[in-house]
């Protein structure tokens, strides 16, 4: 399997690892435009050279309880540094955003992927996505972000989950968008509580039955802490695990704070998966 985009192939046989670029203000607490982009080229060169296929860039934190961020300002956090990645370096870009607006810019600019976690559903930005022809992830979320862990419900998380990915893909079909550009993400932590995100790990390869590439990201979430009792930055080893289960079911991206080690762990991944032929 293969995704293209502006001329760039990503070789879907082998778990790509994507690295994620918030350049929201906490992420790069000295401020300043200059210094904000010069420190995001930084890091998604450091991310790069450790193994990342696909930099993701994100103005507006998704983690729980966050607070929406105004167009105008998303679009001056992104833009300029999605511009300088895909100018600078021979990387898929993909832009982490629901607005329409800024997936609009970000394609002007040069992005190749749009990751959004309200899977085209904001007004405007289903038409915005088959206009630009870009590659598009659709995740699943049970609610929005503010809200979206006050006691999360399913009768059965999977098949309510597959049933979210049938009725978007007819709708972004139905509306004109190639079915191959679509790829499908059961937004781990998004409307989800600690058992709920174990049942869609465990199932995930479930999800293979459209054909279409698998998207996950479980890095630093709670679902590593709340089991290990450890603050994100000592997630990084039940982060691997998550990652390893993952692509050993087939998981085509793997969206990761921890690069290195997840590139390493995904060459184990591969020689696992090459050797089972
Ligand atoms: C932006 N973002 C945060 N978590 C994510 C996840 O699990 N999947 C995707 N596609 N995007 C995410």
């Amino acid at each position: 399997m293969k995704l293209e985009s502006r001329g760039l192939t990503l070789d879907l046989n082998y778990p790509q690892v994507m690295g994620i670029l918030n350049v929201t203000p906490d992420s790069f607490s000295d401020g300043g435009r200059y210094r904000q982009i010069e420190n995001a080229l930084r890091h998604a060169n450091e991310m790069i050279q450790a193994g990342a296929t696909i930099i993701d860039i994100g103005g507006e934190s998704t983690r729980p309880g966050a607070d929406e961020v105004p167009t105008d300002e998303e679009l001056e956090r992104v833009i300029p540094v999605v511009e300088a990645i895909a100018k600078n370096f021979e990387v898929w870009v993909s832009v982490d955003t629901y607005k329409p607006e800024v997936m609009r810019e970000s394609h002007r600019v040069g992005v190749h992927l749009i990751n959004d976690i309200r899977a085209l559903q904001e007004p405007g930005a289903l038409e915005v996505a088959i206009e630009s022809g870009l590659p598009v992830c659709l995740m699943h979320m049970q609610g929005m972000p503010r809200t979206m862990q006050h006691e999360p419900q399913y009768t059965d998380v999977v098949s309510e989950v597959d049933d979210f990915f049938t009725e978007h893909i007819t709708r972004c079909v139905n509306a004109g968008m190639d079915r191959k550009k679509i790829l499908l993400d059961p937004g781990f932590g998004f409307g989800k509580n600690l058992r709920h995100n174990y049942q869609l790990l465990a199932h995930l390869s479930d999800f293979h039955h459209f054909g279409l590439p698998l998207l996950v990201g479980m890095s630093r979430k709670s679902m590593v802490g709340q089991l290990l009792n450890v603050p994100p930055d000592q997630r990084v080893i039940g982060s691997i695990a998550c990652a390893t289960i993952a692509a050993m079911q087939g998981a085509q991206i793997i969206r990761v704070h921890d690069v290195k080690e997840t590139a390493e762990a995904m060459r184990i991944v591969e020689a696992t998966l090459s050797a089972k032929e």
